[in-house]
């Protein structure tokens, strides 16, 4: 790691800066002033006449729960050819860092959150894009699946050092389809094939938070701020993750990076895509009204643990990147304080020890976390221990028990409780888990479902003539909905993503090529 230090700022105090938190470098101009913002003027007098050249640094500054900030700061000499040296020196520097982005898509939604995508984007990312003289092609979309269908066929991704999502979890969820499917495509991988494994994609998506939820964004970055991401886009950041494959009857239906829910999440889903116009409100009008109907639903789950890692979903541990930087710190596991390394999936493959554990019941909700799920709501989310890349997700059952306890449930996702301590909760670390409703799913009822008609003449269970549950839920997936109740479901990530050059946050392994805040699948 290279640092800047040395020489006399403005106030006359010495600085320090690391060449890989450096975003620009210009050089100021004696006669004229600055030459981009004029801020010569406000230099003391005293100060400008010792020391007559100047250049000034615009780099990364940690403020305040994750977030970075750009500062700027201005260093002064006596001569003009050190000075010039200087910045000549500098940019070599950054030129010589390959993994930062140079050339960047951007697809914004305009609909998602509260619809303020292209406002943040241009008052807020694009400057410091255009700071760090990253050329940028942006696209507004027009349509759902926009970006999912370019990047599947048209975009010419080989331009591009990355793609990047504004928007929210559902936007990143499309991105994510667009490059894997296309990916697969071109390596003639067959994505229905719940075995077959994923050629892992070359180029890393960034995400501007501009959704309802942002957990994607917020559990692995530590906060949802549009600078902040836009910060670890510039600096190359990376960070790999989870993708669970879904698969229904050998049929490929979704890739899922954050939440996998049936029950309480599903129907919450469902019941809140009516009510988009309330923006992210519509979460928590959603999920009152759903806490109220307390549907439960029944069927089995089955699960292959991951018996071959130490770590477990009641750790105390918390797997989150925003305080690691990785590509910095030089070497394998230097900074893993929570996995034992050898146990580590890439030294140590999948045993499967102990084979399926099946478990049958009626459940309010059957959640998989493949992140922990942290977003403002719940600021250590779902499954808190949760690993951002170790190949497994975690599988939460809840099981069937009154509107009280499943509110002391929720409401422990706000606090410092751990939401798993209930005797009707219980939490898996799994390779792969299966869902099958009690009750077979008709091929009629699911096209109904999938043309979006709700249907509420589903079969009525054991006790007819009462307020009973309906036989189904539907999955929510990353905020999308999926009709189908029966889902085979593997965690496909652990065999094609740490094999890569890819770098992992703390408890995975770290190559020196890339970065944290992209993600690379
Ligand atoms: C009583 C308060 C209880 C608060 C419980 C909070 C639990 C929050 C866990 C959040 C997990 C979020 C997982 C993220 C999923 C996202 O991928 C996905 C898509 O995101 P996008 O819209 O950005 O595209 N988002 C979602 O599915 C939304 C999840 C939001 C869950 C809100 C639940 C609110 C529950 C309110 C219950 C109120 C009961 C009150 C009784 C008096
Ligand atoms: N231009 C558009 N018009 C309408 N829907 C869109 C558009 N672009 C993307 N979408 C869809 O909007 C949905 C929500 O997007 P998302 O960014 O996740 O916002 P939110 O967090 O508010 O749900 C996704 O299903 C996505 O496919
Ligand atoms: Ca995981």
């Amino acid at each position: 790691m290279s640092w800047l230090t040395f020489f006399i700022t403005s106030h006359g105090t010495s600085h320090g800066v690391s060449v890989s938190e450096i975003l620009a470098v210009r050089e100021l101009d004696v006669d004229c002033g600055t030459k981009d913002d004029g801020r010569w003027q406000k230099m003391p007098q005293k100060s400008t006449e010792a020391y007559p050249y100047a250049f000034t640094v615009s780099y990364v500054e940690r403020a305040w729960q994750h977030r970075w900030r750009c500062s700027d700061v201005t260093f002064h000499c006596l001569e003009g050819a050190l000075c010039q040296q200087w910045v000549q020196t500098i940019r070599e520097q950054l030129t010589a860092l390959t993994s930062r982005p140079k050339h960047l898509l951007v697809y914004i939604n305009p609909y998602g959150g509260k619809q303020q995508g292209e406002r943040i984007y241009e008052q807020k990312v694009a400057p410091l894009f255009t700071l760090a003289s990253i050329s940028t092609h942006v696209i507004v979309t027009e349509h759902a699946n926009h970006a999912r269908d370019h990047l599947r066929t048209e975009a010419e991704l080989k331009k591009y050092d990355g793609v990047v999502c504004v928007g929210g979890d559902g936007m990143f969820s499309e991105m994510v389809h667009g490059l894997v499917s296309r990916t697969q495509r071109d390596n003639g991988v067959d994505q229905n094939s719940p075995e077959e494994k994923l050629v892992p994609c070359t180029l890393r998506i960034g995400i501007i938070p501009a959704g309802s939820t942002d957990c994607i964004c917020y559990a692995t970055v530590g906060i949802n701020d549009p600078v902040t991401s836009a910060l670890h886009i510039i600096v190359g950041d990376a960070q790999p993750m989870d993708v669970c494959s879904v698969h229904h009857n050998n049929t490929f239906l979704r890739y899922s990076v954050s939440l996998l829910g049936y029950g309480f999440y599903g129907d919450m889903l469902a019941d809140s895509e009516r009510k988009r116009w309330m923006g992210p409100a519509r979460y928590d009008f959603s999920g009152f009204k759903t806490f109220l109907t307390h549907h439960y639903y029944e069927g089995t789950v089955s699960f292959l643990p991951a018996t071959d890692i130490l770590g477990t979903p009641r750790d105390k541990t918390r797997c989150r990147a925003g305080y690691v930087l990785l590509q910095r710190t030089m070497g394998l596991y230097k900074n893993h304080h929570h996995v034992l390394q050898k146990h580590h999936p890439l030294f140590l493959l999948p045993e499967y020890k102990g084979g399926w554990r099946v478990i049958r019941g009626k459940f309010l909700a059957i959640n998989a976390a493949s992140m922990s799920c942290a977003c403002p709501r719940s600021p250590k989310g779902l499954s808190p221990a949760a690993h951002l890349a170790d190949g497994t997700t975690d599988l939460i059952l809840v099981r069937k028990c009154s509107r009280f306890n499943f509110l002391r449930h929720l409401l422990r996702h706000t606090s410092k409780y751990d939401q798993f301590d209930m005797t009707f909760v219980e939490v898996h670390r799994v390779r792969r888990f299966r869902f099958t409703p009690r009750y077979c799913q008709s091929d009629s009822e699911l096209d109904l479902r999938e043309n979006g008609k709700r249907l509420f003449s589903q079969i009525c269970r054991d006790h007819p003539a009462c307020s009973c549950s309906p036989a189904y839920s539907s999955w929510n997936c990353d905020g999308e909905i999926l009709p189908h109740a029966a889902i085979e479901v593997g965690c496909v990530t652990t065999p094609y993503n740490l094999l890569c050059k890819y770098t992992v946050h703390s408890e995975s392994i770290q190559t020196p090529s890339l970065f944290p805040h992209f993600f690379t699948l």
